[in-house]
């Protein structure tokens, strides 16, 4: 038995579309608005980050970005129609389940958000914890979600799960295995984000995983 943690947003989800939507519909009063592909490369950080990364990108002041960030997070609260799991993500995470694992979610998506989105493709039965990015004073990359994971699942170690940067140097900072996900919302080449292995189909995980968990 290990500790399987995941990355939510192009990990799990391919949630872009509904993020795009929702930070267009903040920025609409300003009359702005950016692309999808834009978008998809300000997620990572967490709420505050991608609205300062739409703001910087727009020109927009920085007085503007507590009302966008407040719009912004009403219109996400409940935002899932454009929202995906990756192919066989979901069985994936079954077949981990039956073979033992306890799993978990650390992603830098505000928690109601979060919980809506989980609830909603039935990840949360799947999962024994789930922290977002304002579960605690800090978030990934700093490693004290991925501690404070660990801590409620009672693991000494784990694997992480993500897509990118952030998680990569997330593992790194808590000092656990990163197995990358490559088909999410990475800027760089996976070759630059020091991985135990590396995936683009989820039908390929379970084995994966348990290779990583033995080798370690
Ligand atoms: O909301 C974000 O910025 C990123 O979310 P993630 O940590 O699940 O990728
Ligand atoms: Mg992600």
């Amino acid at each position: 038995m290990a500790a399987i943690i995941f990355d939510l947003d192009g990990t799990l989800l391919d949630s872009a579309p509904d993020i795009h939507a929702a930070l267009n519909a903040a920025l609409a009063p300003y009359e702005r608005s950016v692309s999808l592909e834009q978008a998809r490369g300000f997620i990572g950080r967490g709420a505050p980050v991608l609205v300062s990364r739409a703001r910087a990108a727009l020109d927009l002041d920085d007085s503007l970005q507590d009302p966008i960030l407040a719009d912004f997070l009403d219109r996400y609260e409940t935002a899932v129609a454009l929202t995906q799991p990756y192919p066989g993500a979901l069985e994936a995470l079954d077949t981990v389940a039956a073979r033992g694992h306890t799993m978990a979610i650390c992603t830098n998506k505000p928690i109601g958000p979060a919980r809506f989105v989980a609830a909603h493709f039935g990840l949360d039965t799947r999962m024994r914890a789930m922290f977002g990015g304002d579960s605690l004073a800090t978030r990934k990359p700093d490693p004290e979600m991925l501690h404070a994971t660990m801590a409620t699942l009672g693991a000494e170690t784990c694997l992480y799960v993500g897509d990118s940067e952030t998680d990569c140097e997330t593992a790194r900072a808590a000092d656990v295995p990163f197995v990358l996900f490559t088909e999410g919302y990475r800027h760089t080449p996976p070759e630059a984000l020091p991985h135990a292995a590396a995936f683009g189909d989820w039908a390929q995980f379970p084995d994966l995983a348990e290779r990583v968990l033995m080798s370690g």
